[in-house]
């Protein structure tokens, strides 16, 4: 199983620029770079063609060095005897520095990008824009963009983009005018944000990042700190049952039930927080509704309590070192308050996640939550999908179309001073200290009723061990995609829980 498809930095477009410039100070000659990349890009492509038993294969060039990589790659597939045209969108003497020589290098059929067409073609390489793009592409180039994903979609023929589908933002993943639409792109040294966020990584296809002798120790000088959702960014950080332990040292997860009638959503949480690993997990739930959480939890305690003063009086218990609070809460001042009352300073250090109404009920004031969240005695947790996101953190929210999911979570993050793990497809975390991680892959079977509050049970069961409020965040993304992609078509929620010792198993290599 790949647990870490790509290198765990992510790069936005100009730290990509600053790797590059880097190393051809360090005596690579840009042209080298080029030409690995271009072989790079040829090995993807003639897979695909061995595998389709196609032979002829038309390279767009664009005005860059994105075009420059077709032109490399376009010489190497000539020369492995596959039937080969480039169309460019610039007279090739237009075109400077390594990308000039790379298209000198090309001695075969050279067109017109505008007048090309693809009857006949088997596969097209997409080389016009790279990580340089800059605006919104021209009317001439989103024709032609839109005329390839027409011919893609009527002929099922393969396009790979060259580092990404052209028209997509590299760094936010915006569609600027129109954008390819890939079947594999191939990109080089680190992945870059636009990539891994909507609506970018839909139009990718298959990602693969490959080599090109760029050295990782030119990312020392730039501090990155985006980061794939992948073992290796928490492995080491994820806490083990030890032989010698015993349940207290695996902390103690305290969840908020709602009442009478929405009791499912939190008992949901508190059964995953146990099998994330939490010794111990208690449901504080209201009187009216504890014969019900009773009746339905076994390995789960359940205590009596009811609103804010309930809550306090529980947790004046200090071992309970973790609340999940909002799955079913419902939204009130009370539940405020007892947000509130999770949140209280105190001198031992316990960790929160809010979700679902524990957010919504601050809408109408958000710097209420903010000073809750900013005086919290340990990590902070915030669960917010897109609508709950764009409610509480309108302010972080503008400008959508220029800043992207993840500037805008590490926005909210910021202000909050809370971790902000914002759902979806393309799953954020940001920390306040301006660590994020983006996760990679996504299972459509998540969209079903009650999965976030597994969600929210696994962040609490991994913080009631202890660990890192950032790290526990991402890993219970993480657990929580892969226990839906291991269990596929017709997962329910509470599926999601039952096939976490699976997830386990794989991430301490134990054989099923
Ligand atoms: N980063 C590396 O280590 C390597 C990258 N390679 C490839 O180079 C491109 C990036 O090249 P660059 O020349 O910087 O940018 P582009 O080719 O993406 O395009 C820039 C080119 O296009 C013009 N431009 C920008 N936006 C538009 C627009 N909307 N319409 C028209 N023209 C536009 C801009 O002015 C430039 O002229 C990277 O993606 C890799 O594929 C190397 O080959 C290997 C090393
Ligand atoms: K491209």
């Amino acid at each position: 199983m790949p647990l870490s498809p790509f290198p765990l930095e992510i790069l936005t477009t100009d730290q990509m620029a600053r790797a590059d410039r880097l190393t051809i100070e360090s005596g690579v000659p840009g042209i080298e770079l080029m030409e690995s990349a271009g072989v790079a890009l040829a090995r993807v492509t003639t897979r695909i063609l061995q595998r389709t038993s196609g032979r002829r294969v038309l390279a767009l060039c664009g005005p860059g060095n994105n075009g420059g990589d077709g032109y490399v790659a376009a010489r190497l597939l000539k020369a492995q005897r596959y039937k080969v045209k480039v169309a460019s969108l610039v007279p090739p003497d237009q075109l400077r520095g390594d990308a000039a020589r790379a298209a000198a290098g090309w001695a075969g059929t050279l067109l017109p990008a505008q007048e090309c067409d693809f009857d006949g073609v088997d596969l097209v390489i997409d080389a016009l824009f790279g990580t340089g793009l800059a605006r919104d592409l021209d009317l001439p180039a989103q024709t032609l963009v839109n005329r390839l994903n027409q011919w893609r979609r009527e002929t099922k023929q393969s396009v790979v983009s060259v580092d990404i589908p052209s028209g997509v933002d590299g760094t936010t993943g915006a569609i600027r005018g129109a954008a390819v639409e890939a079947d594999e792109t191939v990109t080089f040294f680190r992945v870059k944000t636009g990539h891994l966020l909507l609506p970018g990584r839909t139009r990718c296809g298959q990602l693969t990042c490959a080599h090109i002798g760029i050295r990782s120790t030119t990312l020392e000088s730039m501090q990155v700190k985006t980061f794939v959702n992948a073992p290796d960014l928490w492995l080491s950080a994820l806490p083990r049952p030890k032989v010698d332990g015993h349940k207290y040292t695996r902390g103690h997860a305290l969840v908020v039930s709602g009442g009478a009638s929405f009791t499912g959503a939190a008992r949901l949480s508190a059964s995953a927080a146990l099998r994330a690993g939490a010794g111990l997990v208690t449901l504080a739930s209201p009187s009216d509704a504890l014969l019900v959480n009773a009746s339905a939890l076994t390995s789960v305690m359940v205590r009596p309590a009811d609103g804010a003063g309930g809550l306090a009086a529980v947790l004046a218990d200090e071992r309970k070192n973790a609340v999940a609070i909002g799955p079913g809460l419902g939204v009130s001042e009370e539940s405020c308050r007892q947000v509130e009352v999770s949140l209280t300073p105190q001198a031992y250090r316990r960790a929160a996640v809010l979700d679902a109404d524990a957010l919504t009920s601050f809408e109408s004031d958000p710097f209420r939550l903010w000073r809750a969240t900013r005086a919290a005695p340990g990590p902070v947790v915030m669960t917010p999908h897109a609508g709950e996101f764009a409610r509480l953190f309108s302010e972080c929210n503008s400008d959508r179309a220029l800043r992207s999911k993840l500037d805008r979570a590490r926005d909210a993050a910021r202000v909050s001073g809370a971790i902000v793990l914002y759902k979806g497809p393309d799953t954020v975390v940001a920390a306040p200290d301006g660590r994020a991680s983006i996760q990679a892959t996504a299972s459509p079977w998540l969209a079903t009723a009650g999965s976030g509050d597994v969600l929210t049970g696994i962040v609490a069961g991994l913080l009631a061990q202890r660990m890192d409020g950032f790290l526990a965040a991402s890993c219970a993304v993480w657990m929580h995609t892969r226990a839906a992609e291991l269990f596929g078509p017709g997962l329910i929620a509470d599926d999601i829980i039952a096939t976490l010792p699976r997830v386990w198993r794989e991430l301490f290599g134990v054989a099923s």
